[in-house]
């Protein structure tokens, strides 16, 4: 409704309303941020992306049509803080109610990870060596479908797709789910299935139709950290403790809390006891 008529529901009462208010007070705080760094920046020596934009805005300061203006850094900020904070935590949450329904992947996991990097700190040169580990997160992320409509795209000119004309400025909407739980594609599409990344040696196997981060230029541009984060905390975290509910694996519930732009998994109390 809001982007067919945004004028129209920006005036009317409702729970959006604390949203849009949520965003501005995020972007309060963002502005804040870009203001300590202009005070404190040395251009010599950038710290991070605020300090390396605001070199670039100052050299194209006399180029009206720049896009390195406050605005869009303000909304770059913005766009990096919440595509890379809830989609990470979500799917570490969601691996933690996954472990705890199937406790015998979970110690498979710890078994695998005792046998090949015990107590020393994960890294990502161990991924190749924990094949059922980096399949079980694979899996995690493919039976969660965190964006199942990934984000909208629209075409810039007439494009010519498999027979079909695609007219330019039409929005395309595409279906990630549609790939992670295509049924020509996956063994089990709707069971929660490590295999499906495992060849019969228990080698980890690709699958094309892994794409929880989307395709083509405009996937997620966090995609890197995002499988390192995955990989690391998930790996360090079964490595210290062992994850339980107090009503056993049958309470925990899989399905989303809050399914429409996201697959938000459920709250639930976990035990997490130390090994
Ligand atoms: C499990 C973690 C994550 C998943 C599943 C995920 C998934 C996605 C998907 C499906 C898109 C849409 C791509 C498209 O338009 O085709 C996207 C875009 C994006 N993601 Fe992620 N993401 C994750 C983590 C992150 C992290 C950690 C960051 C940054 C620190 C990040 C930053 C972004 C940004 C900035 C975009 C917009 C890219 C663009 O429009 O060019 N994401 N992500």
């Amino acid at each position: 409704m809001y982007n067919v008529f945004p004028r129209i529901v920006e005036h009317l009462p409702g729970s959006h309303n604390t949203a849009f208010a949520l965003i501005e007070e995020i972007k309060g705080f963002v502005s804040m941020q870009i203001q300590e760094h202009k005070e404190t920046m040395d251009p010599s020596s950038p710290r991070d992306f605020i300090d390396s934009f605001l070199i670039r805005s100052n050299q194209e300061k006399d180029i009206p049509s720049t896009e390195f203006h406050h605005e869009n850094l303000v909304s770059t900020v913005l766009n990096l803080f919440l595509a890379g904070t809830e989609t990470t935590s979500s799917t570490i949450r969601y691996a933690l109610s996954l472990f705890i329904k199937y406790p015998d992947i979970q110690e498979k996991m710890q078994h695998e990870i005792d046998t090949v990097i015990g107590q020393s700190c994960p890294s990502m040169e161990n991924r190749k060596s924990l094949p059922f580990t980096d399949a079980v997160i694979h899996e995690v992320q493919r039976f969660l479908d965190i964006v199942p409509f990934s984000l909208p795209h629209y075409a810039l000119h007439d494009i010519s797709f498999r027979g079909y004309t695609i007219p330019k400025d039409t929005v395309i909407i595409p279906l990630l789910h549609s790939v992670l739980k295509e049924e020509k594609h996956w063994e089990t599409p709707w069971t929660f299935n490590p295999k499906h990344f495992l060849d019969q040696n228990d080698n980890f196997k690709k699958n094309p139709s892994f794409m929880p981060f989307s395709a083509g230029k405009r996937a997620c541009v966090g995609e890197s950290l995002a499988r390192m984060e995955l990989f690391i905390f998930l790996v360090s975290l079964l490595q210290n403790f062992t994850f339980s509910c107090t009503g056993g694996p049958d309470t925990i519930n899989l399905s989303p809390e809050f399914s429409s732009f996201g697959n938000l998994p459920r709250s639930s109390e976990i035990i997490a006891t130390p090994r």
